[in-house]
């Protein structure tokens, strides 16, 4: 029971090691978005942005039994973002 836990918890470190690397880029990227709000004093929540997010999730994810739980996942996302661009 143990080895076959030891071995879907390697599998779990090699999947956090992809998505740590696609959140480093994701924030960086948002960060980038969040300067060019600044400069041109934009509102930093764009709600119907968000909306359009969550209905490509909700599509991509149309067969997965994680479709509620990935668009949770999201909206805490997008909400750190926000608060990261508020910072600068
Ligand atoms: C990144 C943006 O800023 C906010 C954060 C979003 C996100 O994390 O995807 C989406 C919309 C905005 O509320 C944006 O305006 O595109």
């Amino acid at each position: 029971m143990n080895s076959e836990i030891e071995k879907l918890r390697q599998e779990l470190d090699k999947i956090d090691n992809l998505i740590i690397s696609q959140l480093n880029e994701r924030f960086k990227t948002t960060h980038q978005i969040g300067k060019i709000k600044k400069k041109y004093d934009l509102e930093i929540q764009q709600s119907s942005r968000e909306t359009e997010i969550i209905n490509r999730i909700r599509d991509k994810c149309k067969n997965s039994q994680f479709e509620d739980a990935i668009v949770r996942v999201y909206r805490y996302i997008m909400s750190i973002s926000k608060d990261e661009q508020s910072k600068l």
